[in-house]
C-alpha cells in the first residue's frame, strides 16, 4: 500500500533533514507520450518519499467536440480523453492549462511536447521557474539555427539557464500505457546523481531505465530515427518487403551514427546499442506514427501531402519525422554533405514531393558512390 501523506512527509524528513519531500514534478506537455509519462511518474511519486505526490501536467488547452475544455475533462475523468483515452493517469495527476501556474512550484520539469513548440513554450517560461530546477527532455527533434543545429535539451538549457538531461528509447506510448515491458535510456552531461534521480522517477517494473553520459548521442538517436521511420513507411506503402525495409533501416542507422559523430565528436558508438539507438529504430520502423503516415503517403502515390495525412490519421497528434528530415537537409546542404547522406537527403526530397516515393530505393547509385564518412566503413 502507498504511504499516507503524513508517512511520506516523515520519511522525507528523515531522508533530507528539512521536512517534506524535496522534489516536485511538472510535466510540460500532455499529448500521447506526455500523458503516459505523467502516468509513469505519478505511479512513482505516490510511493517514493523524496517526491511530492502531486504531478502537475501542463495542457495546451483545446475545446473538445462536446464543447468541454480538455483540461477539465482530464481532471474529471482522470483520462486524457483526446490523446490517451481509456487509460487512468493516476489521481495525483492534475491537468493545468496555465503554463506559469503549472511550473511555479516545481523543481523537476519534464518537457514532452512536439519539438516545434518548445522554443515558444520556453520563451513564456523565462524568469518563471524556480532556481536550481532540473529538466529532462523526452522530445525527439532539433532546431536548426543560422549557426547550426541546436538540440532541444540545449535549447531548454540556453533559454532557461537550467541543466537538461534527455530520456529516449523504444517507447511507443500506447504500449507503455498498458504496461507492456520496455526500456529507455537517459542521457546526462556530468551529474550522475541527477540522472539517477530521473531514473528513480521513471523506473517501474515494466519500464526499465539506464543512464549514459552522452546527451547528444542519446538525443540524436531519438531525433534521427524519425527520418528513417519515414523511409521504412514508404517501403511498406510500396509493398517492397522485409528485406528492403531491413536494408533501409541498416543504411539509416549508419547515417544516424555518421551524422551524429560529425556534429558532435563526443557521441559514443556504444549509445547506438542502447534502447535509444537500435531498439528505438526498430520499434519506430515497425509500429510508429511516422511509419504509418509515410505508408499512407506512398499508397497514395505521393498525391496527398504529409500535413493532410497527418491531420486525418493522427487526429491532433504530431509527426516529427517530416520536419526533422527538413532540418537535417538544411544541415546537409549548408555543409555540402548531401552525397554522404543519400537516405536522409532522399527522404526530405520525397516529403516535399520533389521526388516520387519510389525514389527511396532508387538512390542506391548514390549510396554506392557516396563519400565514405570518416570512421564508417564503405557502404558496399
Ligand atoms: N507518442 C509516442 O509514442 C512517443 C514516444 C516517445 C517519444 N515521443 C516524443 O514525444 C514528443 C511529444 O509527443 P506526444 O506523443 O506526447 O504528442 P502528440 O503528438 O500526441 O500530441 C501533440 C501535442 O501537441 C500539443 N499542441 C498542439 N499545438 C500546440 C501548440 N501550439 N503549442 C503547444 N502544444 C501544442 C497538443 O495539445 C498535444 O498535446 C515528441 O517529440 C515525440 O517524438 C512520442
Ligand atoms: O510514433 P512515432 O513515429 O512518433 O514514434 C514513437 C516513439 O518515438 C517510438 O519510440
Amino acid at each position: 500500500m502507498a504511504p499516507s501523506i503524513e508517512e511520506k512527509a516523515e520519511m522525507a524528513s528523515a531522508c533530507n533533514g528539512i521536512g517534506g519531500p524535496p522534489y516536485r514534478v511538472t510535466v510540460v506537455g500532455s499529448g500521447n507520450w506526455g500523458s503516459v509519462a505523467a502516468k509513469l511518474i505519478a505511479s512513482n511519486t505516490v510511493k517514493l518519499p523524496v517526491f511530492h505526490d502531486e504531478v502537475r501536467m501542463w495542457v495546451f488547452e483545446e475545446t473538445l467536440p462536446n464543447g468541454e475544455k480538455l483540461s477539465k475533462a482530464i481532471n474529471q475523468t482522470n483520462e486524457n480523453v483526446k490523446y490517451l483515452s481509456g487509460i487512468k493517469l493516476g489521481k495525483n495527476v492534475i491537468a493545468d492549462p496555465d503554463l506559469e501556474n503549472a511550473v511555479k512550484e516545481a523543481n523537476m520539469l519534464v518537457f514532452v511536447t512536439p519539438h516545434q513548440f518548445v522554443a515558444g513554450i520556453c520563451k513564456r517560461l523565462v524568469g518563471k521557474i524556480k532556481p536550481n530546477t532540473e529538466a529532462i527532455s523526452l522530445i525527439k527533434g532539433m532546431e536548426v539555427k543560422t549557426e547550426g543545429p541546436c538540440m532541444i535539451s540545449k535549447l531548454i538549457t540556453d533559454m532557461l539557464g537550467i541543466n537538461c538531461c534527455v530520456l529516449m528509447g523504444a517507447n511507443i506510448a500506447n504500449e507503455i500505457a498498458v504496461e507492456k515491458f520496455s526500456e529507455a535510456t537517459i542521457g546526462y552531461r556530468q551529474d550522475k546523481e541527477v540522472a539517477q534521480r530521473w531514473a528513480q522517477l521513471f523506473c517501474t517494473p515494466y519500464f526499465l531505465v539506464s543512464a549514459v553520459q552522452d546527451v547528444e548521442g542519446v538525443e540524436l538517436c531519438g531525433t534521427l530515427k524519425n527520418v528513417v521511420a519515414i523511409a521504412a513507411g514508404l517501403v511498406d506503402g510500396m509493398d517492397m518487403g522485409n528485406n528492403t525495409k531491413a536494408a533501409v533501416m541498416r543504411i539509416g542507422l549508419r547515417e544516424m551514427r555518421a551524422l551524429s559523430k560529425l556534429l558532435f565528436s563526443s557521441v559514443k558508438d556504444s549509445t547506438f546499442f542502447e534502447s535509444c539507438g537500435v531498439a528505438d529504430l526498430i520499434t519506430t520502423c515497425l509500429g510508429g506514427r511516422n511509419r504509418r503516415v509515410a505508408e499512407a503517403f506512398a499508397r497514395n502515390g505521393g498525391k496527398r501531402s504529409f500535413d493532410d495525412l497527418e491531420a486525418e490519421l493522427l487526429q491532433g497528434q504530431k509527426l516529427q519525422g517530416v520536419s526533422t528530415a527538413k532540418e537535417v537537409y538544411e544541415i546537409l546542404s549548408h555543409r555540402g554533405w548531401q552525397s554522404m547522406f543519400p537516405l536522409f537527403t532522399t527522404v526530405h526530397e520525397i516529403c516535399i514531393r520533389q521526388l516520387p516515393p519510389s525514389a527511396i530505393v532508387e538512390y542506391k547509385e548514390q549510396i554506392t558512390n557516396a563519400t565514405v564518412v570518416e570512421g564508417v566503413a564503405p557502404y558496399c
